[in-house]
C-alpha cells in the first residue's frame, strides 16, 4: 500500500509518496508557486498537478494535504472565490487585528482561542475584506483555509482539521470546536464554516476513489512527520520561522508572542512564528552577488558577533514581534568591519536571534525546551547549522534533510487508510 502526503506551503508544492507500513519514500515531486503574499487558489492546484504529473499518485491508497495556515480562502455561494486568497504573511490586516484586541481584549483573545489575533490570523483577514471590500464581504457565503481548499477540490467536500482551525482566530482550544460569535463580531455576521474533522477522520475520496485524510495545517504536519517527544523543539526556517512543541494541555498567552495551536493528534502545538527566515538568506546572498554556498563560506569565514555587525531582519516587517510596518537595520559598521563576509554572518546571526527569542517565549509559557530540531529549506545551510547551537544554547539536531511536511501528511494519510497512527521510522531521533 502507499499513501501520498502534499505540502502546499508559501513558496512551492511539494509531494511524497511512501509506503504505507514502513513510510519509505518512493517518488517525490515539486512546483512553484507564484510570488506576492495574494494568490489565486487555482495557482494551488496548478502547482498539484505539476507536481503530480507523469503518474506521481498512481498506485496510491489515500493522500494528505498539509497547507500553509491561516489564509482566507473566501467562497461565495457556487463555491467559488470571490478573490484572490489574503496569506498569512499578508500585512495589510495588521490595523483590522489591533482593532480586534482593542475590542475585546487581549486576554479574552488568548482565553476563547488560544491566541492574540496578529495580522496573519484568518479572523484579521476578514475584518480587512468587511471593511476594506464591503461589496465582496457580501458575497462570502463560507470561509477554507488552504489546505481545505485543496481538499475540497479533491473531494468535493468542505472540511478541515483542529490544527488548521487553530490558526483561524475562531476556533475554541478549550471546547474543540469553532468559536462562531468571535466570526460574526468580526466579520459583521455569520459565515457558514467547515466541518471540523477529528485528527483520523477521513475528509472523502478523489474521483478516482482514492481516500483522503483530514489534513492539516504545514506545521502540525511537520510535528507529525518529525515525531516529536517531550522537550523537543521543533525550529523550521522555511518562508517563515517557526518554534513549536507538542503538550498535552493548551497555552494562551495574552502578549500574543506563543500562537495557543492544536496538533494533528489530539494535542496541542504552542508555536511563535516569524516572518522573517530563509528569505534573510537569500535577500543577503543576492545583495553580495553569492550563491547560497559562498554565503555559508562567508558567513562561516567571519567570527561569532561580526565584529560588532548586526542586521536585525525584519526584510518583510515582522509578525513576532508585532511590527507590521518595520524594516530591517543593520548596524555597527566601522570602516573595519563592513566586510561580506560580516554581513553574511550578521544575517545568519540576525536571523537566529529571532528565532532564539521564540524559544524564550515557549520556555515563558512553560514548554520544555531539551533540544531543538532544525528543519525547513534554511536548515540546508552549512551556517546556520553551525551558528544555531551558539545561538539558541540548547543542543541542536539536525535531523535528515526531507519535506518534514510532506512526510506528516503522509503518515496521516496512512492513518486515515489503516485506522492506526504508524510509528515509521522515528525521524525525531
Ligand atoms: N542551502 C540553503 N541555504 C539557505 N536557504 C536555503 C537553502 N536551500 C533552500 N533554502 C531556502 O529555503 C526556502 C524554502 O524552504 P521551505 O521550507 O521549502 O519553505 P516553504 O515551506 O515556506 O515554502 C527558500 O527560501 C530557499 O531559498
Ligand atoms: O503562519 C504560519 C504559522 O503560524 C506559517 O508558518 C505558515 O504556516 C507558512 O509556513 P511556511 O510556508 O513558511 O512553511
Amino acid at each position: 500500500m502507499h499513501v501520498a502526503g502534499i505540502d502546499s506551503s508559501t513558496q512551492s508544492t511539494k509531494v511524497v509518496v511512501c509506503d504505507a507500513t514502513t513510510g519509505a519514500i518512493v517518488r517525490e515531486g515539486r512546483a512553484p508557486h507564484p510570488d506576492g503574499t495574494e494568490v489565486a487558489p487555482a495557482k494551488w492546484r496548478d502547482a498539484l498537478h505539476e507536481a503530480t504529473r507523469n503518474g506521481l499518485l498512481d498506485d496510491v491508497d489515500s493522500i494528505g494535504i498539509a497547507g500553509q495556515q491561516h489564509g482566507l480562502v473566501a467562497l461565495d455561494a457556487h463555491g467559488i472565490p470571490v478573490r484572490d486568497a489574503l496569506l498569512w504573511n499578508d500585512t495589510r490586516s495588521a490595523q483590522a487585528a489591533a482593532d480586534l484586541v482593542d475590542e475585546l481584549g487581549a486576554a479574552t483573545w488568548a482565553r476563547r482561542t488560544g491566541s492574540v489575533p496578529l495580522a496573519s490570523f484568518t479572523v484579521a483577514k476578514l475584518r480587512w475584506v468587511a471593511r476594506h471590500e464591503p461589496e465582496l464581504a457580501q458575497r462570502i457565503r463560507t470561509v477554507l483555509l488552504p489546505h481545505d481548499w485543496l481538499g475540497y477540490q479533491l473531494t468535493n467536500r468542505m472540511a478541515t482539521d483542529r490544527g488548521d482551525a487553530s490558526g483561524t482566530g475562531y476556533w475554541s482550544p478549550q471546547h474543540d470546536r469553532w468559536d462562531s460569535d468571535l466570526l460574526a463580531h468580526a466579520f459583521g455576521r455569520a459565515i457558514q464554516l467547515p466541518t471540523l474533522l477529528g485528527p483520523q477522520e477521513p475528509l472523502g475520496r478523489t474521483a478516482d476513489d482514492v481516500l483522503v485524510s483530514a489534513g492539516t495545517g504545514d506545521n502540525m504536519a511537520a510535528a507529525l512527520g518529525l515525531g516529536i517527544g517531550v522537550g523537543d523543539v521543533v525550529v523550521s526556517i522555511g518562508t517563515s520561522g517557526t518554534v513549536f512543541g507538542a503538550t498535552d494541555k493548551p497555552t494562551a498567552d495574552p502578549t500574543g508572542a506563543v500562537a495557543g495551536f492544536a496538533d494533528a493528534t489530539g494535542r496541542f502545538l504552542p508555536l511563535v512564528c516569524t516572518l522573517n527566515a530563509a528569505r534573510v538568506l537569500t535577500a543577503t546572498a543576492a545583495m553580495l552577488a553569492v550563491d547560497l554556498s559562498e554565503l555559508d563560506r562567508l558567513a562561516l569565514s567571519a567570527p561569532p558577533g561580526a565584529e560588532g555587525l548586526a542586521l536585525l531582519p525584519y526584510l518583510d516587517g515582522e509578525r513576532t514581534p508585532n511590527l507590521p510596518d518595520a524594516t530591517g537595520t543593520l548596524s555597527g559598521m566601522t570602516r573595519g568591519n563592513m566586510t561580506p563576509a560580516n554581513v553574511a554572518r550578521a544575517a545568519v546571526e540576525g536571523m537566529l536571534r529571532g528565532l532564539d527569542a521564540g524559544l524564550d517565549a515557549l520556555r515563558d509559557n512553560g514548554v520544555p525546551i531539551s533540544r531543538v530540531l532544525l528543519i525547513g529549506g534554511g536548515a540546508r545551510s552549512l551556517a546556520v547549522r553551525e551558528i544555531a547551537p551558539m545561538i539558541f544554547g540548547v543542543p541542536v539536531t539536525v535531523p535528515p534533510p526531507a519535506e518534514y511536511v510532506a512526510l506528516g501528511a503522509a503518515r496521516q494519510a496512512a492513518w486515515a487508510l489503516t485506522g492506526e497512527l504508524p510509528t515509521w521510522h522515528a525521524r525525531a531521533e
